[in-house]
Order: structure tokens, then sequence, then C-alpha cells
């Protein structure tokens, strides 16, 4: 039996929204195929934090650990999708429902993602959500907004709770479609040397 995956990735492309001031996504072409040329190539800027990506800890740690230098466990593994629209400005431990033990916890808080525009109000976590999720043995949680964090957050509690418990994060998933429940997810970080994050293309797949 196959088991169905779902593509929770932004596609990396021109317009692809990223944070006010940071990097746009920007690819060209440096060879095209033609008489004497056998291969297209390109080259790609963009920002660490582009689409669906990774946090270092470097990101928000001055002496933490870059993206190459993660374990990848946490990002492998069976994970609980949340929804939690709804929950306003901050999600609260009281916006969760019972984890049943779940090790990874992605959060919906979007209707429809915001594909083509950059929106300042997504629901970020409180820091004691982030602590209550520790406690509970989460050691990776995942969001479909920018940050955990507000934009205008310059304390970022949320992180340094994260940092605090030596979890991971996921940001900028696009949980549009998924059902809340248990999924097995695969998110590996591209391993860029010394980066303080990176992208990932994140899926869930459905456990057997
Ligand atoms: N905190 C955000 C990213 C972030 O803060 C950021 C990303 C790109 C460019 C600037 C950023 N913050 C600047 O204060 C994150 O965790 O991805
Ligand atoms: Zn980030
Ligand atoms: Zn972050």
């Amino acid at each position: 039996m196959t088991r169905r995956v779902w593509d929770i990735s932004q596609v990396l492309r021109p317009g692809l929204p990223v944070w006010p001031g940071d990097t746009a996504f920007a690819q060209r072409r440096t060879w095209t195929i033609a008489d004497g040329t056998p291969v297209n190539v390109s080259a790609l800027t963009f920002s660490t934090h582009s689409g669906a990506h990774a946090d270092a800890p470097l990101h928000y740690q001055a002496d933490g650990a870059a993206i190459d230098a993660v374990a990848l466990d946490p990002y492998l593994g069976e994970c609980l999708v949340i929804d939690a629209r709804g929950a306003g400005d901050l999600i609260q431990p009281h916006n969760l429902p019972e984890l049943g033990g779940a090790r990874r916890v992605l959060l919906r808080t979007w209707d429809r993602f915001p594909h083509d525009t950059w929106r300042s109000d997504w629901t970020a976590i409180a820091a004691g959500t982030i602590a209550a999720l520790a406690a509970a043995g989460v050691i990776l949680i995942g969001i479909d907004g920018p940050s955990l964090d507000p934009q205008e957050s310059k304390a970022m509690d949320a992180h340094l709770a994260v940092a605090a418990a030596g979890m991971r994060i996921l940001e900028g998933l696009v949980l549009d479609g998924v059902p809340a429940g248990r999924y097995e997810l695969i998110a590996l970080p591209l391993a860029i040397a010394g980066a303080d994050a990176a992208p990932v293309r994140a899926v869930l797949r459905e456990l057997t």
C-alpha cells in the first residue's frame, strides 16, 4: 500500500514573500541548452529563511550551532498536526489539545496560506507554550507562519524558550488541507556550512 504524502513546502520562486528588508528569491540561467552547450544550469540567490525552513540555533543565539551541525533526528519521524486557528495573537498552552506523547508538533494558524503576500499579522507562540511543549517531551515545533515570534518582537521570547529547551524549529510550512492528526514528518534542512537556517522540502506521510 502506498502511503499518501502531503507536500507542506512553499514553492521557491521569484515573488516569494520574504521578511521585510530580507533578500528576494532570484534564479538566473548560467548555461542554456543550445548548439555547443549540452545542459541548462542556474544560480540562486535567496535568504536562509526562504519558504519552509529550519532555524539553526545560530539564528537566535550568538554562539549557537549552525544548520550543518545539528542532528537530523528531530526532522524525521512521527508528528502531530494541531489546528490552532482561532488562537488569536499568541498560541497559549490552553489552545493545545492532548499531545498523546507526540515529540514533534506542527501548528496550523492560517485559514488559507498567504502564498503571494507578506502578512504581518500571523499567530505567534507564547514562551510558556514552548515551555509546556518541551516539558511534555516535544523536540521539534513547526508552524505555518514566518516566525514563532511576532514580527515586531525584539525579545524573541518563543525562540529563546526553544533555545533553553534545545528544541528544533520549522517555519513557513503550508498546512492548508492537512487534517489535524498524526503523520510521519520528513523535513531535512540543506547542509549549508555555517548557516543560521536552511530551506527544507517538508512532507507529511500517512502513517501505516
Ligand atoms: N525571526 C524570524 C526571522 C527574522 O527575524 C528575520 C528573517 C530575515 C530577515 C530579518 C529577520 N529579522 C530581523 O529582525 C525567523 O525566525 O525566521
Ligand atoms: Zn526562520
Ligand atoms: Zn524562527
